[in-house]
């Protein structure tokens, strides 16, 4: 169970830790970096990438489930560039208050991380302030929780101004309650001075500095939101444009790391970065497209969800995430190869619900069918009524799924018989881009279809009704 490069001597003391499970520190097992691995993304220093031990407070559910998270977790250090050298979790009935996994694991963790000269602890949870502070002084080591690792891969994706301004407000957000110094040391100031009978003495320079600090970035944060709201008008207007022209909008969302933008390229010979990484695409791209019949709708690549995915990042992306709650219809793209798919859909279902696009009609892509085992298929397939397995890889499945993105799409309902003087070419081609057409012949007083439009075409189609 130990990596090769484990340094001489740990194997004892991590013996101990191993016997007793449910008090010690378990270690989880294939969580190191490959020789090689884990350097590919991000800025390296001059020593090379971080050197990262995990842990994880194991509350709920099954063991298999913790590790689960903390390979997630593993993963999720690799895309932010850090070398991860070993991993525990600790079973407790919940996080410590002071310490997330209590102070005697503390001091284990912080001879392991000694051990491994590792520079950072990355914890499997979002820890308070006072948690961090506490935990950071035991262990003598840098401590990053699950929120602000997410922020740092994120920070490092973002691409477009929208993109870099939005992580920009999460990590702000985040960094508001996390001031040094804030709460910690402000409660020791006011404890030396008594409570409240402290009066001026206990306000000493080191709080007037916090409240200075937080009192810009404060104002930061609003020049932020103003500067994003900006920005987010203009992509409305695009938005309210295809609304108005009833151009209807699918978009692909899922699991990171699930083969969106692998789907998309495959669907509409799109040129979008495909990577095994997780969060590759942090920028939304839409296409427009059109189904066997012609119809034109737009097919939107989204940024992909995890778990736990920070609340500052939802409120920082809610903009972005429209394009996802606004959609017609939602591909809903699950990695049919994933020890734990279930988990996943639930997982991204719940971001799609605190988005507010619960309502949205959404169809089940099990991808990676290539690769993933036919139980598991069969299982997902059944589990989700009405979802299609693909691969994006080799195109199989791609065509019933198209099939079904058709008959999915809102349906033109109204029947139009007309005769459109050419001097008016630009309806033909929305009827062709929104409507369905059954029968097209051109003379010379102009084009006549039959077709089925949608209510709104059809009344601006009226002037030119016609009988066949
Ligand atoms: N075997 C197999 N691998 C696939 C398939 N589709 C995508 N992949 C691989 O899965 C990885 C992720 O693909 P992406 O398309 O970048 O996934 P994504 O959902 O856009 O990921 P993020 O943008 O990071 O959220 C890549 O290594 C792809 O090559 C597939 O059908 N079969
Ligand atoms: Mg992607």
């Amino acid at each position: 169970m130990t990596s090769p490069e484990r340094p001489f001597g740990l194997a004892d003391a991590l013996g101990s830790f191993d016997a007793s499970q449910d008090a010690g520190l378990r270690h989880v097992r294939g969580l190191s970096s490959q020789p090689g691995e884990g350097v590919a993304v991000g800025e390296q220093g001059p020593a090379g990438p971080e050197r990262v031990v995990l842990v994880g407070a194991w509350t709920s559910g099954t063991l298999a489930e913790a590790e689960s998270s903390m390979a997630e977790l593993a993963a999720l250090v690799e895309a932010a560039g850090g070398l991860v050298l070993d991993g525990v979790i600790q079973r407790r009935d919940r996080p410590d208050p002071a310490t997330f996994i209590g102070s005697g694991k503390a001091r284990l963790l912080r001879d392991l991380a000694e051990e491994w000269s590792a520079d950072t602890v990355v914890c499997d949870g979002e820890l308070s302030p006072a948690q961090l502070v506490r935990l950071e002084e035991v262990v003598k080591a840098k401590i990053v929780d699950r929120t602000a690792l997410i922020l740092d891969i994120f920070a490092q994706r973002a691409a477009s101004k929208e993109g870099k301004a939005q992580v920009e407000l999460a990590q702000m957000q985040y960094m508001l309650p996390r001031l040094r110094g804030w709460g910690q040391s402000l409660s020791r100031q006011m404890g030396g001075g008594g409570g409240a009978g402290g009066g001026v003495a206990t306000r000493g320079p080191g709080e007037t500095k916090i409240e200075t600090d937080r009192r810009r970035l404060r104002e930061k944060i609003s020049k932020l939101r103003r500067e994003l709201d900006e920005m987010k008008t203009g992509r409305d207007v695009k938005r309210s444009e295809r609304r108005r022209n009833k151009v209807p909008s699918v978009a692909l969302a899922g699991y990171t790391n699930a083969g969106k933008s692998s789907l998309l390229n495959r669907l509409t010979g799109a040129d979008v970065h495909v990577k095994n990484a997780l969060f590759a695409t942090l920028d939304p791209t839409v296409r427009r497209t059109q189904t066997s019949s012609g119809r034109t709708y737009t097919l939107a690549d989204t940024v992909g969800f995890v778990r736990h995915l920070p609340h500052q990042l939802v409120d920082a992306f809610r903009s972005t995430l429209e394009e996802v709650a606004d959609a017609d219809l939602i591909l809903h793209v699950v990695d049919g190869t994933h020890p734990d798919p279930e988990a996943q859909i639930e997982a991204v279902r719940t971001v799609i619900g605190e988005i507010g696009g619960a309502g949205v009609r959404e169809i089940v892509v099990v991808n990676k069918a290539d690769a993933a085992p036919s139980e598991v298929l069969n299982r997902l397939l059944e589990g989700e009524p009405g979802s299609v397995a693909v691969s994006a890889r080799t195109g199989e499945g791609c065509d019933a799924l198209l099939a079904r993105v058709e008959e999915a799409l809102p349906q033109p309902d109204v029947e139009v018989e007309v005769l459109i003087p050419y001097t008016e070419g630009h309806l033909v081609s929305r009827v062709h881009e929104e409507g369905e057409i059954l029968v097209e012949d051109h003379d010379e007083n102009g084009t006549r279809v039959r077709a089925n439009v949608d209510a709104r075409l059809a009344a601006e189609l009226a002037d030119y009704a016609q009988p066949f």
